[in-house]
């Protein structure tokens, strides 16, 4: 029997019965029409209703319901997820979702951590980034079709972001024209990647090339890890599960060794290096290039931070909606906890950054296009100012919006610790996106070290054009600049904004920049004096991303002002903007302080604006938690169901927990009883 036809599984969806009154109240009185946002936040009418036909499709399917993860063991939630996977193909046959777009809006929809994710968002990009077209011809067909299953294997027990440092090394044989591979070392096993251990017939291989005992570097190899016939692993392979981990309980993220396996030449992606029969090799037009799936994995990533924040604010800002405590003077009827203004400066600025995240997924998936057809030319030209810039961005945002779901869920006071709050699980699988594809940290030292070398160029010849994000680094008279905001009214002015977002990151690279020349001239060499200043390139990576993140959030609104979209609309818009822009001011106010950029002139009003931005997003807040459009499946939680019956729905869903599958407790017998029954 299958599981989703197991009789006693909890139910996904909220109890129903008359909506919450005070949701029903606010919803009536949003100050903007609702649906319009929606429209804008999915890309019109028809996008929206698309997706809405597929989000209802799985919502009211039961293979796809969520809530039974809380109550499976590991082996179990693995099981369940693999049978979503079969249905999920059986419905692209069914309803006819042959475009990748269509494909990815329903995993979109069913929302869980498929073992298919590193198929279809790492496995199939990298055969089409780097394969070449006879490559792409043989096993592109085999993947869409889901013949093989792929995953990418890079990271080994040993190495992870020094990609340079991995171990497992493919030697080409002239005699046979095939590779070698082999996991010389321990630390030469493949470890981490998702679906390795158990679900993947084959996997794009990250190893040193040899030939003739010479090292050229890492490439990818297309490798056959398991039989097509019965999914036994081939000779020479050991592969398995890496074992219990935080969450990501669905995914069999796993280890490979080699014991020289021998796959042909043409197994080598050679899109852009390649190995000919004799052995004489060609370096690639860009000595990165091989790594462009994972450019492209961080654009998809940030891309997903505003939907999974908007997740977490949605649950946190209904609850705190039908939540009441305490009235403000006795015999008042008690407070909604989103009256509380500590409620509100925790949560509204979260919704403001799902809104800003959400532009910045639009600029970021822009910048990538424009990569990938200038890369198809073989003009390659874009790709340090796209590394950079998506390696600062997937940093900041991936950041934020995990400190964002756990404030979401302390919000939630004891409810939020329930894991039928859906916030804990949110969070679980959600933080290891900061280690994923390239530590945050390591990205920042990446986004920081192009920043110094723009800024050092720009010292160097006067006159010199930097590309948009970074041509504030041309004007260092911009560091004698002071802020004047001097009023409330001043602080709401987006070109006042941006400039202190300019001035913080500009200061911050000159002083990286000047300690740099500082520790050099105390003896060291650029390496050793690069060591001695890497916290402050973490600050650097992040300052220059959130003026990259305002800077989207400003120039959306004006293009939206300028394509005549409503003033319901863009009077919102403008208000989460703000906040936005003000909130991470305040919370790094330190930076704008230490060198006389800003005063407690100019805080005061900044502080008393904020707090007016909080009270004129009060009203509107659930119709913006709103305009998301999840449905009840796509949250997953008793805490944020659209109609507020918050209590009922924890209520029923706690019934489902085993331990109440029988009134006397297992162990009762054994443990409980003997001291209960015991004479005194
Ligand atoms: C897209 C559009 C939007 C989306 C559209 C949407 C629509 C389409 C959707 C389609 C479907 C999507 C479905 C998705 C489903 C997903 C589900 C799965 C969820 C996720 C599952 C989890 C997956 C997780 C998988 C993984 O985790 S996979 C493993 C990831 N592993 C890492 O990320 C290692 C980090 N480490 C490094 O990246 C490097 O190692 C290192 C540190 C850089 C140093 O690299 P090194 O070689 O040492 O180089 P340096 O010496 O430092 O630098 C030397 C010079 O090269 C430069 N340079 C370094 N790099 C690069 C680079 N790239 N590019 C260019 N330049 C570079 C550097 O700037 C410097 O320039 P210079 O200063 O000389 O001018
Ligand atoms: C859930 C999950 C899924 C994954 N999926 C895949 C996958 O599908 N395929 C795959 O190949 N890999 C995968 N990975 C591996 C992942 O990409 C790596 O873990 C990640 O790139 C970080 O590398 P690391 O583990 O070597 O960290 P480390 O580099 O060892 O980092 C440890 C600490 O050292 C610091 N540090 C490292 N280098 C420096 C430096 N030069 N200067 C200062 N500080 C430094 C870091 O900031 C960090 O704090 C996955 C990992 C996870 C957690």
């Amino acid at each position: 029997m299958s599981s989703s036809s197991k009789p006693n599984l909890p139910v996904t969806n909220a109890v129903n019965g008359p909506p919450n009154a005070d949701l029903v109240r606010e919803r009536g009185a949003a100050s903007f029409p609702v649906r319009d946002l929606t429209y804008l936040v999915y890309g019109g009418q028809e996008r929206t209703e698309h997706l809405e036909r597929i989000a209802n499709m799985v919502a009211s399917d039961p293979v796809f319901r969520k809530t039974d993860r809380f109550f499976l063991s590991r082996t179990e939630q693995y099981r369940r997820s693999l049978e979503k996977v079969r249905h999920y193909k059986e419905l692209i046959a069914k309803h006819n979702l042959h475009s990748e777009l269509d494909q990815q809006d329903l995993r979109q929809a069913i929302d869980e951590d498929l073992p298919i994710g590193l198929h279809v968002g790492m496995f199939i990009p990298t055969i089409v980034g780097q394969g070449t077209d006879e490559q792409q011809k043989k096993w592109l067909p085999l993947a869409r079709a889901y013949k093989i299953i792929g995953t990418y294997a890079q990271t080994e027990l040993g190495h992870g972001s020094f990609i340079r440092g991995l171990e497992t090394v493919a030697t080409y044989d002239k005699s046979t024209q095939e590779f070698v591979l082999n996991s010389p070392t321990l630390t030469a096993t493949k470890w981490w990647p998702g679906a390795l251990g158990k679900t993947s017939t084959h996997c794009v291989v990250f190893a040193r090339l040899v030939i003739s005992d010479r090292e050229c570097g890492v490439h990818p190899f297309m490798v056959q890890l398991r039989s097509l016939e019965n999914h036994e692993p081939l000779k020479g392979i050991t592969v398995g599960d890496i074992g219990p981990k935080f969450a990501y309980e669905t995914m069999d993220n796993g280890f490979l060794r080699f014991d020289h396996v021998r796959i042909p030449r043409d197994h080598m992606l050679m899109r852009f290096a390649q190995v000919a029969a004799d052995g004489t090799y060609s370096t690639p037009p860009h000595s990165k290039v091989s790594y462009a799936t994972m450019v492209f994995m961080r654009a998809y990533i940030i891309g997903t931070a505003s939907s999974t924040l908007a997740k977490a604010v949605t649950i946190a800002v209904r609850y705190s909606c039908v939540r009441k405590q305490f009235p403000l003077r006795s015999g008042e009827p008690e407070q909604q906890i989103l009256n509380y203004q500590n409620q509100q400066a925790a949560l509204f600025p979260l919704l403001a950054t799902a809104y800003a995240f959400h532009f910045t997924g639009n600029y970021i998936r822009q910048m990538y296009s424009d990569f990938v057809r200038g890369m198809r030319a073989q003009d390659f030209s874009v790709l340090p100012e796209m590394h950079a810039t998506s390696a600062g961005l997937k940093s900041l945002t991936t950041w934020i919006a995990s400190a964002g779901i756990e404030t979401c869920r302390a919000s939630c006071g004891g409810h939020g610790y329930s894991k039928l709050s859906g916030l804990p699980s949110l969070y679980a699988n959600y933080i290891p996106a900061c280690t994923y594809e390239g530590d945050n940290t390591v990205m920042c030292f990446q986004l920081a070290r192009y920043l110094l070398k723009l800024y050092g160029k720009a010292q160097a010849k006067p006159g010199l054009r930097l590309p948009g994000n970074v041509s504030y680094l041309e004007k260092s008279t911009l560091l004698d600049e002071r802020c004047d905001a001097s009023t409330e009214e001043l602080w709401l002015d987006p070109a006042r904004q941006l400039h202190a977002y300019r001035n913080r990151a500009l200061r911050l690279v000159a002083n990286c920049a000047n300690r740099l020349v500082a520790e050099m001239q105390k003896g060291k060499d650029e390496v050793l004096a690069v060591e001695a200043i890497k916290s402050d390139m973490v600050k650097v990576a992040k300052a220059h991303s959130y003026y990259v993140v305002l800077n989207n959030f400003v120039n959306a609104i004006e293009q939206l002002r300028a394509s005549g979209t409503s003033t319901p609309i863009l009077r919102v818009l403008k208000t989460l903007c703000d906040l936005f822009a003000l909130h991470f001011i305040q919370a790094d106010l330190g930076d704008f302080l230490e060198y006389g950029y800003l005063s407690s002139l100019h805080t005061e009003p900044l502080h008393a604006q904020i707090r007016r931005l909080l009270e004129a997003i009060r009203p509107d807040a659930v119709a913006l938690v709103d305009a998301f459009n999840f449905t009840d499946h796509a949250l997953g939680s008793a805490l944020g169901v659209h109609n507020g019956r918050v209590y009922e729905t924890l209520f029923e869903w706690a019934q489902q927990e085993p331990l109440n599958k029988t009134q006397v407790a297992p162990g009762y017998h054994e443990y409980i009883k003997p001291f209960l029954l015991a004479k005194m």
